[in-house]
Formats: C-alpha cells, structure tokens, sequence
C-alpha cells in the first residue's frame, strides 16, 4: 500500500528534488506541497521539469491541516522554520523526515551556541541522526529524522572506517569542502548571483561554519572520544556536488592495499557507498545519483592519509538520503526510488 506524503518547502531546491524523487517512487502517493510565495499554483506550472509528473496545487498549509492528509512528512525549510512546524506534525502522529538542521545536535546548548533559541529543545535526544550507513537501525525505528547536513555527510562517510578502526588520530582532522552553488538553497542572495559565483572560487564561513559542531559530533560518537576538526567550505561555480579532501595523521604505517582493503570491508554492504580507492574521484559520477564515492591514499612521506569523498549536495547530501530514511521507516528496501546512477558526460 502506498503511504501518503507531504513535502513541506516545495519550491526549494532540495523541495524539487523531493518532488522529482517521489513521482516515480512506487510506495508514494503525494498529498501536499507547500509553498508560501506559489500557493494555489500548480506545481508543473511553477515547475516545468516536472509537467505531468505532479497534478497537485501549492498550498500554504498549517503543519494540522497537513497532519490530516498524510502519513510521513518530509520539512525541506529552512533551519528555524522547520522547529516551528515539527512538534505540532509529531503530535498528530506523523513520522517526520526534516532536511533541516534544527534536529541535528544532541546538545540543545551547542545548537543555541551555533544557530538561535531552540524551542523544542525535549526532542534533540529523541531525534535520530538520519545518516543510514552509520546508524540504520536506531532509523528504522525513529518518529523524527534529523536528515544530515550535506558537507557532513561526505565527510563522516570518508573519515568512518579509518576513525572506527583507530587508524587515524582524531584530534588531527584537517577537512575541506567545496559545494556547488544550488548548495546555498533558491532564495535570492547577492552572494549567489551568476556574476559573483561564475569563474571564481572561494572559501567562506571560516572559522566557524555552523557544520563544524555537526561533523565534530558525528566524528567523535566514530572515535568514541571528542573531536575538534579545522573546517573550510568552499563555494563551487558548479550547480551541484560536493568533494571533501580530507587529511588525517596516521597511528601507524598502513600501506595502499591495507587501506583500500580497509574501506572495501568497511562498506561492502552499502549500496550507496562506493570506494574507489587509490583512484580518487570526480564530482562529475555522483552528480544526479545517491552515491557518496570514495578515494583514499596514503601518503608516507608525511605519515598522512588523504581521503576524498564526493556526492550531489541535493541527492545524498538532502533529498536521496531524506527517501533512504524514508525507505528505512517504512521497512522498504533502501534504494527504493533511488537507482538512478550519475547524469555523464
Ligand atoms: N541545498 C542543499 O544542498 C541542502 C539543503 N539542506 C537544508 O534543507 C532545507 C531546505 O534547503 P533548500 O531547499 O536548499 O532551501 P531553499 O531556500 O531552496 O527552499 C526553502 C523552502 O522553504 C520555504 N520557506 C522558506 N522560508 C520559510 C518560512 N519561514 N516558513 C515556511 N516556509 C519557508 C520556501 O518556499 P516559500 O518561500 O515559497 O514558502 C522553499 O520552499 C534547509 O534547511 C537547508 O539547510 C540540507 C542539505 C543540503
Ligand atoms: C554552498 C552553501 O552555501 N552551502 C550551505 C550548506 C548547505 C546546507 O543547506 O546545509 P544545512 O542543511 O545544514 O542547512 C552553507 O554553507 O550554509
């Protein structure tokens, strides 16, 4: 039977995304779409891509009359706007998939530190970190996911097998990240017109980018001790795909095949998580797929390892791994609606 869904921001970038996914997933029937700004405009009118693939209207719906309709709702809102909608929906009885990040942290003070005044603050324990390959199980039995950030996606992916293997020290954590520019959400912003994002290439949010606490976090719960890593996102001209270079000091001299043995073992039984070893790879065969590809080198000249992990920022970094989650808790296979494999050339 098909589960009733509602995408709450479905005018955003990771909202379309959502939309584009659950039209051709098989267990979904879409019940609601909200947008503030296109309420009582057909989405296929607002959306060309998607013409005769959605026949519902935007709505500007309250999180109760939303409660009515469905069984699962996805919140694709900004952060802040999200916390004010999420308590109501759990309350009605829905299961809640948020992309998010109000839910992320466990620590409602490292949250207000980071972001503003929590004010749900009961439901940060309760909230599971909805990142599949590292915590399946504690998902498939959530009410409320908190969808991962997407720069912390690629790297607790690509730092997993050598924290859990005690390989690397932890407080050594050097991480750099470059975004596509659809990573900076739809809304207007100077920083985000073509003139300023085209043909050039930038660091930004240093030195204290609201993603540090939320890796930091995934990272020590790996290393089972507390984590602080350097952090640096950098601005793509690209629309989508994430690579994170990530640098690591090793604990002791592993050679390549012990390493790319490592990863191979690692995630042998993810679907979604392809290592490619020695080979390290391109935005370009994630882009438009759920996969987090992975490439890791050890470098013995300066006793480092140097991992690179890629993904698509609105696939694995929001909207594909928002339907794993949702796949997850409704005890469907994972890859449900997500077989697609990269758009190349
Ligand atoms: N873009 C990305 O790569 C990633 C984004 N995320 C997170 O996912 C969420 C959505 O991101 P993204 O799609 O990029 O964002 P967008 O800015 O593209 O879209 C936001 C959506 O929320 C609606 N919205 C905005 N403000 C409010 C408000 N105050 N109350 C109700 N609705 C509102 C907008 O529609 P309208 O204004 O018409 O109501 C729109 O549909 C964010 O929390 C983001 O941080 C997570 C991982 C990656
Ligand atoms: C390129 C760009 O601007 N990226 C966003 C992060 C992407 C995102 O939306 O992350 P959250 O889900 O945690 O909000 C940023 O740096 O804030």
């Amino acid at each position: 039977m098909k589960k009733r869904v509602a995408v709450l921001g479905g005018s955003g970038y990771t909202g379309v995304e959502l939309l584009r996914l659950l039209a051709s997933h098989p267990k979904v029937e879409l019940v609601c779409v909200t947008s503030r700004q296109f309420a009582g405009q057909k989405v296929e009118n607002v959306f060309p891509s998607l013409r005769g693939m959605c026949g519902l209207e935007f709505t500007d719906g309250e999180p109760a009359d939303i409660a009515g309709d469905a069984d699962v709702v996805f919140t694709a809102l900004p952060h802040q706007a999200a916390m004010g909608v999420v308590p109501e929906l759990l309350q009605a009885g829905l299961k809640v998939v948020d992309l998010s990040a109000d839910y992320r942290l466990r620590d409602a003070a490292v949250y207000e530190e980071w972001y503003q005044p929590h004010s749900s603050p009961q439901l940060l324990k309760e909230a599971v970190y909805g990142l599949p390959e590292l915590f399946r199980d504690d998902i498939r039995q959530a009410r409320l996911v908190a969808n991962p950030g997407c720069y912390p996606t690629s790297v607790a992916l690509g730092l997993a097998p050598l924290l859990k293997d005690g390989l690397i020290a932890p407080d050594s954590l050097i991480i750099d990240s470059k975004s596509g520019t659809s990573g900076a959400g739809r809304s207007a912003k100077l920083d985000s017109l073509f003139c300023e994002v085209n043909e050039g290439f930038k660091a930004y949010g240093l030195p204290r980018h609201r993603h540090t606490p939320e890796i930091e976090q995934t990272l020590g719960q790996l290393a089972g001790q507390p984590v602080k890593v350097s952090f640096t996102p950098h601005l793509l001209p690209v629309n989508r795909g994430i690579l994170s270079t990530l640098y690591a000091t090793l604990l002791r001299p592993v050679s390549q095949p012990e390493l790319d043995e490592l990863y191979a073992r690692f995630y042998q039984d993810e679907f979604f998580v392809r290592c490619t070893g020695g080979v390290l790879p391109n935005i370009r065969q994630v882009v438009g797929s759920n996969f987090c590809d992975v490439g890791a080198v050890v470098d013995g000249r300066t006793g480092r390892v140097v991992v690179v992990s890629v993904i698509d920022n609105l696939l694995k970094g929001a909207a594909g791994q928002a339907v794993q989650n949702f796949n997850l808790l409704l005890g469907l296979d994972e890859t449900t609606g997500l077989e697609a494999v990269a758009v190349w050339p």
